[in-house]
């Protein structure tokens, strides 16, 4: 199985407008795991919330498995996805960078997970989407980076068209999530489903307590 020798599972959402590519963004990235099967044709828009995963290991650290929330940008459905924002660890903040009003409404979502969250919680990293359509871009990439800077969160242009930076952007935020871990600046809790422990690290056996099989004593 994928998920086999996981240490931990991390949850992960992709919030953003309506049609910015959330759900194409998760189908080019799931579809990347080996053996996966070949994406869907044209996906339709969400309702609610649809659930993905996929096995990762971290360039410093252990496997951990990746579930993946890919929520409804539309307005209607806003009170279902609301309610899984407070159990994730990490977030995509996802805009298509030829649909101006998408990149206006990131604070709002940033903004929505913080007020569920707490300040130390979540990880964020902003998308620029849609990155093959060069000629309709209506944000500018320092326009987006300096959006970044005042969050405080990183930033990384996407296409799920041509497969540009989309498993580096996951990668990205994983690893994100796992160096916070290691600092003590994410902690695990029984009441919070964001990271959960899968399997704990196996201690090396010391050699004195090796069992050596000898004769039967019955
Ligand atoms: N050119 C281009 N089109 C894309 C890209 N990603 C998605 N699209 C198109 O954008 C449209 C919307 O994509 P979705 O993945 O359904 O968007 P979404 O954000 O999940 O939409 P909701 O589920 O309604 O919130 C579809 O027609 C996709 O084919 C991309 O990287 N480049």
């Amino acid at each position: 199985m994928e998920a086999e020798g996981c240490r931990y599972q991390f949850r992960i959402a992709l919030l953003g407008d309506a049609a910015v590519g959330k759900t194409s963004l998760l189908r080019c990235y799931v579809a990347g795991a080996p053996g996966a099967p070949e994406p869907e044709a044209e996906p339709e828009p969400t309702v609610g919330v649809d659930f993905y995963r996929r096995a990762l290991q971290l360039r410093a650290g252990p496997r951990v498995k990746l579930q993946l929330w890919d929520t409804a940008g539309h307005e209607r459905f806003r009170c279902i996805t609301r309610s899984f924002y407070r159990n994730v660890v990490g977030v995509l903040l996802v805009f298509d960078v030829t649909n101006r009003k998408s990149f206006e409404h990131i604070r709002d979502w940033h903004q929505d997970v913080m007020a569920t969250q707490g300040p130390d919680k979540a990880i964020f990293l902003l998308i620029g989407h849609k990155s093959d359509l060069q000629s309709a871009r209506c944000v500018s990439t320092q326009e987006a980076q300096e959006l970044a800077a005042s969050l405080g969160v990183a930033f990384m242009e996407t296409s799920a068209r041509n497969c540009c930076n989309v498993e580096l952007a996951f990668d990205t935020l994983a690893d994100a999530i796992q160096q916070a871990l290691q600092q003590g600046d994410i902690k695990l809790q029984e009441d919070w489903g964001g990271v959960r422990l899968i399997h704990k690290a196996q201690s090396p056996r010391s050699p004195s307590r090796k069992h050596h099989p000898g004769p039967c004593q019955c």
